[in-house]
């Protein structure tokens, strides 16, 4: 599989989502698809607040990738909106509704309403290597044990 290569995700929308368009790329090499919060009423986070905003969107993955949930950066400029566990991690086998875990960080309250792109999901391919623990000591290496700011600033 190759940088370009087609790989196919197939969502479910939930009655909450039946007006909202699937996912989609604003433009033809967008690395994220735009997601959109799927709510009977307006959501207001105020500033510090957190929450779990639905999309109404189940989705299967193809085995070997995974979605993950990431900040818009239009919002996260203007309006402090953040995901809090960003990026937020879809596993491949999970069937349950995706939903965005939204943060303010912003000094005024935001309101979140049915149909807002309030997140980006891009995906990538994920690894899961053999575990193993290793006998005796680790392959030595150049950087050693060095690490948080070890190298320096310039
Ligand atoms: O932003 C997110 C993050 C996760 N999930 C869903 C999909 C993911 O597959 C599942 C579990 O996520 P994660 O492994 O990050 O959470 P956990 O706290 O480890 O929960 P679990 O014990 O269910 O794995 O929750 C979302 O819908 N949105
Ligand atoms: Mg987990």
């Amino acid at each position: 599989m190759n940088a370009g290569d087609k790989i196919k995700i197939y969502f479910k929308k939930l009655d909450h989502a039946g007006d909202l368009p699937l996912p989609s790329y604003e433009s033809d090499e967008a690395a994220g698809m735009d997601i959109r919060a799927a709510l009977t009423e307006p959501k207001t986070l105020k500033p510090g607040e957190r929450d779990l905003i639905p999309t109404g969107l189940q989705m299967a993955l193809t085995h070997g990738y995974e979605a993950q949930i990431r900040p818009r950066s239009g919002l996260a400029y203007k309006q402090g909106i953040t995901m809090l566990n960003s990026p937020g991690t879809i596993d491949s086998d999970y069937r349950g509704e995706v939903k965005v875990l939204a943060i303010n960080h912003g000094d005024e309250p935001f309101v979140i309403k049915h149909g807002d792109r309030i997140a980006q999901m891009v995906i990538a391919p994920v690894y899961q290597p053999e575990i193993e623990e290793a006998a005796e000591t680790l392959p030595e290496s150049n950087r050693g044990e060095g690490g948080f700011g070890s190298t320096g600033v310039k």
